[in-house]
């Protein structure tokens, strides 16, 4: 059966892969496996039938038969536990690549986040100023404790995995910002997984339909 994810109809990143429907399609992408998209204004994922299925009424789900998951790392991680190509066969390495996935997700995004918050959202706020700096700072630390973990590897932990997946896609989102081109190493590990065939294509399919072509 193939699954189905949702996206936004128009994404806000008119095609730059940053939304998180791009972490999704690039891990079917990397494992071969096709899947169905289906396309959710701003107004139908607030609605209870998208709720149903995303708690919070945000994208990305993904549905397959009678299951529905919400939360791209889960997402990711159950593409990754039935199909080669995103996790090592060894259990340990295994463990240690979700190990990166949580660390993406639970360490690195946050500040990053709060960035996105201050910049899109808070520039009248009084506490902008003070703020900006501390969490610039805050990102600025844990990239360069990656930076120094990667040290001249290709991937965090031998071959490509999901946890190099998600840490990629959180790394990008700070690309806009100027503070991923501080560090060339992290720079240079976001490049070699930009040009992974299955990025590309995953990318291709997102620009398509933020260009309507
Ligand atoms: N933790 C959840 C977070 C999901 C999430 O934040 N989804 C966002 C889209 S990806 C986040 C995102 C949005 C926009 C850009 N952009 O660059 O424009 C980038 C990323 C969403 O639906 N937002 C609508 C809402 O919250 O009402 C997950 O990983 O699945």
């Amino acid at each position: 059966m193939i699954p189905t994810i949702t996206a936004f109809e128009r994404s806000p990143d008119r095609g730059q892969g940053l939304a998180r429907d791009m972490r999704v399609r690039w891990a079917f992408e990397e494992v071969g496996q096709p899947y169905n998209v289906r396309l959710v204004s701003f107004a139908e994922m607030k609605q209870p039938a998208h709720r149903a299925l995303q708690p919070f009424g945000q994208i990305p789900t993904y549905e397959e038969g009678d299951l529905a998951l919400f939360e791209t790392g889960s997402i990711v991680l159950h593409i990754a536990e039935r199909h080669a190509g995103l996790l090592p066969d060894d259990p340990n390495g295994r463990a240690r690549a979700i190990t990166w996935m949580f660390a993406a997700a639970s360490t690195v995004e946050p500040p990053i986040l709060e960035l996105q918050t201050l910049k899109f959202g808070e520039g009248d706020k009084p506490w902008f100023e003070a703020r900006l700096p501390l969490v610039q700072g805050r990102i600025r630390a844990y990239l360069r404790d990656l930076a120094a973990r990667l040290g001249d590897a290709d991937w965090l932990d031998g071959a490509f995995s999901a946890g190099d997946l998600m840490m990629v896609h959180v790394l990008l989102r700070v690309r806009p910002s100027g503070i991923l081109d501080e560090f060339a190493t992290l720079s240079a590990y976001c490049d070699r997984a930009r040009a992974r065939p299955a990025y590309q294509r995953a990318f291709a399919a997102q620009l398509a339909l933020a260009t309507g072509a």
